[in-house]
Protein backbone atom coordinates (compact mmCIF):
# COMPACT_ATOMS: atom_id res chain seq x y z
CA UNK A 1 0.00 0.00 0.00
CA UNK A 2 1.17 3.19 -0.99
CA UNK A 3 1.64 6.23 2.03
CA UNK A 4 -1.38 7.66 1.18
CA UNK A 5 -3.35 4.31 0.79
CA UNK A 6 -2.63 3.65 4.48
CA UNK A 7 -4.02 7.53 5.52
CA UNK A 8 -7.15 6.24 3.54
CA UNK A 9 -7.22 3.19 5.36
CA UNK A 10 -6.85 4.56 8.87
CA UNK A 11 -9.13 6.90 8.53
CA UNK A 12 -11.78 4.11 7.52
CA UNK A 13 -10.77 2.54 10.92
CA UNK A 14 -11.11 5.62 12.69
CA UNK A 15 -14.58 5.82 11.42
CA UNK A 16 -15.62 2.38 12.35
CA UNK A 17 -14.62 3.19 15.67
CA UNK A 18 -15.98 6.10 16.39
CA UNK A 19 -19.56 5.71 14.86
CA UNK A 20 -20.04 2.42 16.31
CA UNK A 21 -18.03 3.15 19.55
CA UNK A 22 -15.60 0.24 19.07
CA UNK A 23 -12.39 -0.56 20.66
CA UNK A 24 -9.45 0.14 18.58
CA UNK A 25 -8.00 -3.23 18.89
CA UNK A 26 -11.37 -4.57 17.57
CA UNK A 27 -11.67 -2.44 14.91
CA UNK A 28 -8.01 -2.29 13.59
CA UNK A 29 -8.33 -6.48 13.59
CA UNK A 30 -12.08 -6.29 11.62
CA UNK A 31 -10.48 -4.18 9.14
CA UNK A 32 -7.08 -6.34 8.51
CA UNK A 33 -9.46 -9.31 8.18
CA UNK A 34 -11.69 -7.57 5.13
CA UNK A 35 -8.96 -6.26 3.39
CA UNK A 36 -6.52 -9.33 3.24
CA UNK A 37 -4.29 -7.29 0.25
CA UNK A 38 -2.81 -5.10 3.84
CA UNK A 39 0.73 -6.72 4.61
CA UNK A 40 1.40 -6.63 8.40
CA UNK A 41 3.80 -3.94 7.76
CA UNK A 42 0.84 -1.94 6.09
CA UNK A 43 -1.35 -2.71 9.38
CA UNK A 44 1.27 -1.46 11.63
CA UNK A 45 1.99 1.79 9.89
CA UNK A 46 -2.15 2.05 9.80
CA UNK A 47 -2.51 1.34 13.71
CA UNK A 48 0.17 3.87 13.96
CA UNK A 49 -1.90 6.41 12.12
CA UNK A 50 -4.96 5.23 14.07
CA UNK A 51 -3.51 5.43 17.72
CA UNK A 52 -1.71 9.01 16.93
CA UNK A 53 -5.13 10.63 15.54
CA UNK A 54 -6.98 8.94 18.89
CA UNK A 55 -3.66 11.02 21.08
CA UNK A 56 -4.52 14.39 19.07
CA UNK A 57 -8.36 13.77 19.56
CA UNK A 58 -9.10 16.94 20.67
CA UNK A 59 -6.34 18.93 19.74
CA UNK A 60 -6.99 17.98 15.75
CA UNK A 61 -10.66 18.79 16.08
CA UNK A 62 -9.94 22.23 17.29
CA UNK A 63 -7.71 22.22 14.50
CA UNK A 64 -9.64 21.46 11.89
CA UNK A 65 -12.88 22.27 13.40
CA UNK A 66 -14.66 19.14 13.47
CA UNK A 67 -14.38 15.72 14.81
CA UNK A 68 -14.74 13.61 11.38
CA UNK A 69 -12.33 10.92 11.01
CA UNK A 70 -10.82 12.79 7.71
CA UNK A 71 -10.69 16.00 9.80
CA UNK A 72 -8.90 13.84 12.76
CA UNK A 73 -5.90 12.66 11.01
CA UNK A 74 -4.88 15.81 8.69
CA UNK A 75 -5.13 17.81 12.17
CA UNK A 76 -2.76 14.38 13.50
CA UNK A 77 -0.46 14.37 10.63
CA UNK A 78 0.37 18.47 10.99
CA UNK A 79 0.15 18.68 14.69
CA UNK A 80 1.41 14.94 16.06
CA UNK A 81 3.98 13.87 12.60
CA UNK A 82 4.98 17.56 11.82
CA UNK A 83 4.28 17.79 8.32
CA UNK A 84 3.48 20.89 6.63
CA UNK A 85 0.29 21.59 4.24
CA UNK A 86 2.42 20.45 0.96
CA UNK A 87 3.01 17.10 2.83
CA UNK A 88 -0.46 16.96 4.14
CA UNK A 89 -1.81 17.54 0.39
CA UNK A 90 0.72 14.83 -1.20
CA UNK A 91 -1.18 12.22 0.84
CA UNK A 92 -4.90 13.44 0.34
CA UNK A 93 -4.45 13.65 -3.47
CA UNK A 94 -7.85 12.26 -4.35
CA UNK A 95 -5.63 9.91 -6.69
CA UNK A 96 -6.18 6.37 -6.47
CA UNK A 97 -6.77 4.59 -3.24
CA UNK A 98 -5.46 8.07 -1.46
CA UNK A 99 -8.01 9.94 0.43
CA UNK A 100 -9.90 13.14 -1.03
CA UNK A 101 -8.19 16.29 -1.89
CA UNK A 102 -7.67 18.40 0.59
CA UNK A 103 -10.48 21.50 0.18
CA UNK A 104 -9.27 24.73 0.53
CA UNK A 105 -10.88 25.42 3.74
CA UNK A 106 -9.00 22.66 5.37
CA UNK A 107 -5.89 24.04 3.80
CA UNK A 108 -6.71 27.51 5.23
CA UNK A 109 -7.50 25.33 8.38
CA UNK A 110 -4.40 24.05 8.78
CA UNK A 111 -2.91 27.42 9.69
CA UNK A 112 -4.51 26.94 13.11
CA UNK A 113 -1.94 24.02 14.23
CA UNK A 114 0.60 27.09 14.69
CA UNK A 115 -1.85 28.53 17.06
CA UNK A 116 -2.72 25.52 19.37
CA UNK A 117 -1.49 27.48 22.78
CA UNK A 118 -5.02 29.80 21.80
CA UNK A 119 -7.25 26.59 21.88
CA UNK A 120 -9.22 25.85 24.86
CA UNK A 121 -7.25 24.19 27.33
CA UNK A 122 -8.99 20.69 27.12
CA UNK A 123 -8.45 20.57 23.27
CA UNK A 124 -4.63 22.30 23.84
CA UNK A 125 -4.25 18.93 26.21
CA UNK A 126 -5.93 16.58 24.35
CA UNK A 127 -7.95 15.80 27.67
CA UNK A 128 -11.78 14.88 27.85
CA UNK A 129 -13.52 18.17 29.24
CA UNK A 130 -14.70 16.29 32.09
CA UNK A 131 -11.76 15.17 33.55
CA UNK A 132 -9.62 18.74 33.08
CA UNK A 133 -10.15 19.68 36.23
CA UNK A 134 -8.56 16.64 37.98
CA UNK A 135 -5.81 16.89 35.87
CA UNK A 136 -5.76 21.09 37.12
CA UNK A 137 -5.40 19.52 40.70
CA UNK A 138 -2.45 16.65 39.70
CA UNK A 139 -0.22 19.19 37.70
CA UNK A 140 -1.01 22.96 38.49
CA UNK A 141 1.21 24.89 36.72
CA UNK A 142 2.84 22.12 34.52
CA UNK A 143 -0.30 20.53 33.09
CA UNK A 144 -0.04 21.44 29.60
CA UNK A 145 3.59 19.80 29.56
CA UNK A 146 2.39 17.00 31.09
CA UNK A 147 0.00 16.33 29.23
CA UNK A 148 1.55 17.07 26.16
CA UNK A 149 4.32 14.02 27.54
CA UNK A 150 0.95 12.01 27.50
CA UNK A 151 0.37 11.90 23.76
CA UNK A 152 3.64 11.23 23.17
CA UNK A 153 4.07 7.31 22.11
CA UNK A 154 5.73 5.28 25.10
CA UNK A 155 8.91 3.12 24.77
CA UNK A 156 9.43 -0.30 25.01
CA UNK A 157 11.53 -1.29 28.20
CA UNK A 158 12.23 -4.78 29.90
CA UNK A 159 13.07 -5.53 33.42
CA UNK A 160 16.19 -8.22 33.43
CA UNK A 161 15.78 -10.76 35.95
CA UNK A 162 18.19 -10.75 38.18
CA UNK A 163 17.19 -14.40 38.78
CA UNK A 164 18.50 -15.90 35.88
CA UNK A 165 20.96 -13.13 34.47
CA UNK A 166 22.41 -9.23 34.48
CA UNK A 167 21.74 -6.03 32.77
CA UNK A 168 25.27 -6.08 30.69
CA UNK A 169 24.40 -9.73 29.87
CA UNK A 170 21.21 -9.05 28.60
CA UNK A 171 22.35 -6.04 26.93
CA UNK A 172 24.87 -7.61 25.40
CA UNK A 173 23.04 -10.98 24.34
CA UNK A 174 20.42 -7.91 22.53
CA UNK A 175 22.95 -6.04 21.06
CA UNK A 176 21.35 -6.79 17.84
CA UNK A 177 18.56 -4.55 18.58
CA UNK A 178 20.06 -1.79 19.74
CA UNK A 179 18.70 -1.38 23.46
CA UNK A 180 20.26 1.18 26.14
CA UNK A 181 19.91 1.15 29.85
CA UNK A 182 16.88 3.07 31.64
CA UNK A 183 17.99 6.04 33.18
CA UNK A 184 16.69 5.27 36.31
CA UNK A 185 16.21 1.35 37.15
CA UNK A 186 19.33 -0.07 37.60
CA UNK A 187 17.60 -3.65 36.01
CA UNK A 188 15.86 -1.68 32.68
CA UNK A 189 16.89 -1.97 29.32
CA UNK A 190 14.78 0.58 26.65
CA UNK A 191 14.50 -0.54 22.80
CA UNK A 192 14.08 1.52 20.03
CA UNK A 193 10.83 1.39 18.38
CA UNK A 194 10.34 2.06 14.63
CA UNK A 195 8.60 4.65 12.42
CA UNK A 196 5.18 2.19 12.54
CA UNK A 197 5.32 2.29 16.31
CA UNK A 198 6.25 -1.48 16.27
CA UNK A 199 9.45 -2.67 18.42
CA UNK A 200 11.71 -5.27 18.50
CA UNK A 201 9.61 -9.44 18.55
CA UNK A 202 11.23 -9.53 22.24
CA UNK A 203 9.26 -12.30 23.06
CA UNK A 204 10.52 -14.10 20.52
CA UNK A 205 13.96 -13.78 21.47
CA UNK A 206 15.79 -17.31 23.33
CA UNK A 207 16.74 -14.89 26.20
CA UNK A 208 13.15 -14.21 26.89
CA UNK A 209 12.17 -17.81 26.72
CA UNK A 210 14.69 -18.78 29.20
CA UNK A 211 13.14 -15.98 31.37
CA UNK A 212 16.29 -13.59 31.44
CA UNK A 213 13.36 -10.79 30.92
CA UNK A 214 10.26 -9.31 31.22
CA UNK A 215 9.11 -6.78 29.16
CA UNK A 216 7.84 -4.26 31.83
CA UNK A 217 7.56 0.19 31.70
CA UNK A 218 10.44 1.32 33.94
CA UNK A 219 7.92 3.09 36.10
CA UNK A 220 6.67 -0.57 37.16
CA UNK A 221 9.97 -1.13 37.96
CA UNK A 222 10.81 1.49 39.77
CA UNK A 223 7.16 1.34 42.40
CA UNK A 224 8.10 -2.57 42.79
CA UNK A 225 11.57 -0.87 44.31
CA UNK A 226 10.02 2.32 45.86
CA UNK A 227 7.28 -0.71 47.91
CA UNK A 228 10.28 -1.28 50.14
CA UNK A 229 10.06 -4.95 49.47
CA UNK A 230 13.03 -6.71 51.70
CA UNK A 231 14.75 -10.21 51.51
CA UNK A 232 13.29 -12.79 53.67
CA UNK A 233 9.75 -11.37 54.22
CA UNK A 234 6.16 -12.35 54.03
CA UNK A 235 4.56 -10.57 51.12
CA UNK A 236 1.10 -10.77 49.99
CA UNK A 237 0.58 -9.31 46.50
CA UNK A 238 -3.37 -8.48 46.48
CA UNK A 239 -3.98 -7.40 42.98
CA UNK A 240 -1.08 -10.09 40.78
CA UNK A 241 -2.90 -10.12 37.49
CA UNK A 242 -0.59 -11.33 35.13
CA UNK A 243 1.67 -11.43 37.72
CA UNK A 244 4.16 -8.16 36.42
CA UNK A 245 5.25 -7.00 39.91
CA UNK A 246 4.69 -10.45 41.35
CA UNK A 247 7.89 -11.22 39.12
CA UNK A 248 9.93 -8.30 40.03
CA UNK A 249 9.10 -8.85 43.92
CA UNK A 250 10.67 -11.70 43.59
CA UNK A 251 13.59 -11.24 41.96
CA UNK A 252 14.06 -8.34 44.70
CA UNK A 253 13.89 -10.76 47.16
CA UNK A 254 15.95 -12.81 45.60
CA UNK A 255 13.60 -15.68 46.23
CA UNK A 256 13.79 -16.11 49.69
CA UNK A 257 10.95 -15.19 52.49
CA UNK A 258 7.44 -16.25 50.77
CA UNK A 259 5.11 -14.27 48.12
CA UNK A 260 1.77 -14.73 47.99
CA UNK A 261 -0.13 -13.78 45.03
CA UNK A 262 -3.77 -13.78 44.40
CA UNK A 263 -6.21 -11.21 42.70
CA UNK A 264 -10.49 -11.04 43.07
CA UNK A 265 -10.50 -12.23 39.47
CA UNK A 266 -9.14 -16.07 38.51
CA UNK A 267 -8.43 -15.57 34.73
CA UNK A 268 -6.66 -12.90 35.12
CA UNK A 269 -4.01 -15.15 37.39
CA UNK A 270 -3.96 -17.59 34.43
CA UNK A 271 -0.72 -15.76 32.75
CA UNK A 272 0.67 -15.84 35.83
CA UNK A 273 1.86 -19.44 35.95
CA UNK A 274 4.10 -20.02 32.93
CA UNK A 275 5.80 -16.22 34.06
CA UNK A 276 6.33 -17.57 36.98
CA UNK A 277 7.69 -20.69 35.84
CA UNK A 278 9.72 -18.70 33.02
CA UNK A 279 11.31 -16.60 35.80
CA UNK A 280 12.92 -19.30 37.99
CA UNK A 281 11.05 -17.75 40.66
CA UNK A 282 10.33 -19.92 43.71
CA UNK A 283 8.89 -17.88 46.77
CA UNK A 284 5.75 -17.52 45.17
CA UNK A 285 2.66 -19.00 45.94
CA UNK A 286 -0.52 -18.59 43.49
CA UNK A 287 -3.78 -18.42 45.82
CA UNK A 288 -6.46 -19.03 42.81
CA UNK A 289 -9.99 -17.92 44.85
CA UNK A 290 -12.89 -19.49 44.04
CA UNK A 291 -15.10 -17.57 41.98
CA UNK A 292 -14.72 -13.51 42.30
CA UNK A 293 -13.75 -12.35 45.37
CA UNK A 294 -16.83 -11.02 47.77
CA UNK A 295 -15.94 -8.79 50.06
CA UNK A 296 -19.45 -9.96 52.39
CA UNK A 297 -17.72 -13.57 52.23
CA UNK A 298 -15.08 -14.73 54.26
CA UNK A 299 -11.51 -13.69 52.76
CA UNK A 300 -9.32 -16.64 51.23
CA UNK A 301 -6.34 -15.17 52.35
CA UNK A 302 -7.92 -14.86 56.15
CA UNK A 303 -5.86 -17.22 56.91
CA UNK A 304 -3.21 -14.66 56.66
CA UNK A 305 -4.81 -12.33 58.50
CA UNK A 306 -2.85 -9.53 60.73
CA UNK A 307 0.72 -11.57 59.70
CA UNK A 308 1.82 -10.04 56.63
CA UNK A 309 5.22 -7.46 56.10
CA UNK A 310 3.69 -6.31 52.96
CA UNK A 311 0.89 -6.23 50.91
CA UNK A 312 1.22 -4.68 47.50
CA UNK A 313 -1.99 -3.40 45.82
CA UNK A 314 -1.80 -2.72 42.44
CA UNK A 315 -4.79 -1.38 42.59
CA UNK A 316 -7.78 -1.68 39.18
CA UNK A 317 -7.48 1.83 37.84
CA UNK A 318 -8.32 3.90 35.39
CA UNK A 319 -5.49 3.54 33.52
CA UNK A 320 -4.69 7.32 32.49
CA UNK A 321 -0.90 7.23 33.72
CA UNK A 322 -0.22 4.26 30.66
CA UNK A 323 -2.57 6.71 28.02
CA UNK A 324 0.39 6.76 26.03
CA UNK A 325 0.10 3.11 25.38
CA UNK A 326 -3.70 3.14 24.87
CA UNK A 327 -5.06 6.70 23.86
CA UNK A 328 -8.74 4.93 23.09
CA UNK A 329 -9.07 4.66 26.83
CA UNK A 330 -8.75 8.71 27.54
CA UNK A 331 -12.18 9.20 25.12
CA UNK A 332 -13.54 5.63 25.97
CA UNK A 333 -14.14 6.70 30.03
CA UNK A 334 -17.02 8.41 31.54
CA UNK A 335 -17.28 9.31 35.00
CA UNK A 336 -18.97 6.27 36.41
CA UNK A 337 -15.96 4.47 35.41
CA UNK A 338 -14.21 6.56 37.27
CA UNK A 339 -16.53 6.50 40.18
CA UNK A 340 -16.58 2.33 40.24
CA UNK A 341 -12.52 1.91 40.04
CA UNK A 342 -12.69 4.31 43.15
CA UNK A 343 -15.09 1.81 45.16
CA UNK A 344 -12.90 -0.79 43.91
CA UNK A 345 -9.69 1.17 45.26
CA UNK A 346 -11.66 0.65 48.70
CA UNK A 347 -12.49 -2.59 48.73
CA UNK A 348 -8.87 -3.66 48.09
CA UNK A 349 -7.46 -1.02 50.64
CA UNK A 350 -9.41 -2.29 53.44
CA UNK A 351 -8.79 -5.93 52.62
CA UNK A 352 -5.18 -5.29 52.23
CA UNK A 353 -5.44 -3.30 55.95
CA UNK A 354 -6.85 -6.72 57.59
CA UNK A 355 -3.61 -9.17 56.44
CA UNK A 356 -1.00 -6.36 57.48
CA UNK A 357 0.84 -7.44 61.02
CA UNK A 358 1.58 -4.81 63.53
CA UNK A 359 3.85 -2.71 61.85
CA UNK A 360 3.48 -3.95 58.57
CA UNK A 361 3.06 -2.16 55.31
CA UNK A 362 0.21 -1.74 52.73
CA UNK A 363 2.03 -0.63 49.52
CA UNK A 364 -1.02 1.43 47.29
CA UNK A 365 0.07 2.04 43.50
CA UNK A 366 -1.85 2.84 40.60
CA UNK A 367 -0.93 3.57 37.24
CA UNK A 368 -3.24 6.54 37.15
CA UNK A 369 -2.78 10.07 37.63
CA UNK A 370 -5.97 11.55 38.66
CA UNK A 371 -6.04 12.46 42.22
CA UNK A 372 -8.95 10.71 43.29
CA UNK A 373 -7.69 7.32 42.56
CA UNK A 374 -4.29 8.66 44.31
CA UNK A 375 -4.12 11.56 47.35
CA UNK A 376 -7.75 11.23 47.90
CA UNK A 377 -7.46 7.26 48.28
CA UNK A 378 -5.34 7.05 50.97
CA UNK A 379 -6.76 10.17 52.60
CA UNK A 380 -9.81 8.40 53.05
CA UNK A 381 -7.91 5.02 53.77
CA UNK A 382 -6.06 7.10 56.59
CA UNK A 383 -10.02 8.23 57.67
CA UNK A 384 -11.02 4.76 57.51
CA UNK A 385 -8.17 2.87 59.14
CA UNK A 386 -6.67 4.98 62.03
CA UNK A 387 -4.39 2.13 63.36
CA UNK A 388 -2.05 3.81 60.11
CA UNK A 389 0.05 6.12 59.36
CA UNK A 390 1.31 7.11 55.85
CA UNK A 391 5.11 6.98 55.57
CA UNK A 392 7.00 10.07 54.50
CA UNK A 393 7.33 10.84 50.41
CA UNK A 394 11.20 11.04 51.12
CA UNK A 395 11.56 8.66 53.32
CA UNK A 396 9.89 5.82 50.82
CA UNK A 397 12.21 7.69 48.05
CA UNK A 398 15.36 7.26 50.12
CA UNK A 399 14.93 3.78 51.54
CA UNK A 400 14.58 2.68 48.08
CA UNK A 401 18.10 4.30 46.90
CA UNK A 402 15.89 6.95 44.70
CA UNK A 403 16.11 9.70 47.16
CA UNK A 404 15.52 12.34 44.03
CA UNK A 405 12.15 10.50 43.17
CA UNK A 406 10.97 12.89 46.00
CA UNK A 407 10.64 16.31 44.15
CA UNK A 408 7.48 14.19 42.78
CA UNK A 409 5.76 13.77 46.22
CA UNK A 410 1.89 14.92 45.75
CA UNK A 411 0.03 17.16 47.95
CA UNK A 412 -0.98 14.21 49.41
CA UNK A 413 1.99 12.49 50.58
CA UNK A 414 2.57 9.98 47.92
CA UNK A 415 5.07 9.69 44.86
CA UNK A 416 3.81 10.52 41.42
CA UNK A 417 6.04 9.23 38.62
CA UNK A 418 4.88 10.61 34.93
CA UNK A 419 6.21 10.65 31.33
CA UNK A 420 7.06 13.92 31.60
CA UNK A 421 8.96 13.86 35.15
CA UNK A 422 10.82 10.59 34.78
CA UNK A 423 10.17 9.37 31.21
CA UNK A 424 8.38 6.32 32.45
CA UNK A 425 4.41 5.58 32.08
CA UNK A 426 2.58 7.58 35.33
CA UNK A 427 2.74 5.48 38.43
CA UNK A 428 1.49 6.48 41.67
CA UNK A 429 2.94 5.26 45.18
CA UNK A 430 2.24 5.64 48.69
CA UNK A 431 3.38 3.45 51.65
CA UNK A 432 1.02 2.98 55.14
CA UNK A 433 2.60 1.15 57.96
CA UNK A 434 0.63 -0.22 60.48
CA UNK A 435 1.15 1.02 63.85
CA UNK A 436 3.67 -1.88 65.63
C1 LIG B 1 -3.48 -3.02 37.73
S1 LIG B 1 -4.10 -4.61 37.64
C2 LIG B 1 -2.81 -5.61 38.26
C3 LIG B 1 -1.60 -5.73 37.38
C4 LIG B 1 -0.54 -6.67 37.91
N1 LIG B 1 -0.22 -6.44 39.30
C5 LIG B 1 0.75 -6.61 37.11
O1 LIG B 1 1.73 -5.99 37.56
O2 LIG B 1 0.77 -7.21 36.02
C6 LIG B 1 -5.30 -4.61 38.92
C7 LIG B 1 -5.88 -5.95 39.32
O3 LIG B 1 -6.69 -5.79 40.48
C8 LIG B 1 -7.67 -6.79 40.50
N2 LIG B 1 -8.69 -6.45 41.53
C9 LIG B 1 -9.74 -5.64 41.45
N3 LIG B 1 -10.41 -5.59 42.62
C10 LIG B 1 -9.77 -6.40 43.48
C11 LIG B 1 -9.98 -6.81 44.86
N4 LIG B 1 -11.00 -6.32 45.56
N5 LIG B 1 -9.10 -7.70 45.41
C12 LIG B 1 -8.07 -8.16 44.68
N6 LIG B 1 -7.83 -7.83 43.38
C13 LIG B 1 -8.65 -6.95 42.79
C14 LIG B 1 -8.11 -6.84 39.04
O4 LIG B 1 -8.70 -8.09 38.72
C15 LIG B 1 -6.78 -6.62 38.29
O5 LIG B 1 -6.20 -7.83 37.89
Amino acid sequence: MTPAARVAGAIEVLADLIERRRPAPDALKDWGLARRFAGSKDRAAIASLVYDALRRRASSAWVMEGETPRALMIGMLALQRGLDGEAIAALFSGERFAPEALSVDERARLARAAQLDAAPLAAACDCPEWLLPSFMRAFGPALRDEMRALTARAPLDVRVNSLKSDRRTVREALAHLGPENTPLSPFGLRFPVGEDGRGPALQAEPEFLDGWFEIQDEGSQLVSVLSGVVPGSRVVDLCAGAGGKTLALAALMDNSGEIVATDVDARRLVASHARLQRSGATNVTVRTPRGRYDPRRPDPLADLAGTVDLVLVDAPCTGSGTWRRNPDAKWRLRPGGLAERCRDQAVVLDRAASLARPGGRIAYITCSVLPEENDDAIAAFGQRHRGFTLLPAAEVAAAAGFPELAQWATPGGGILLTPHRTGTDAFFIAVMRRAP
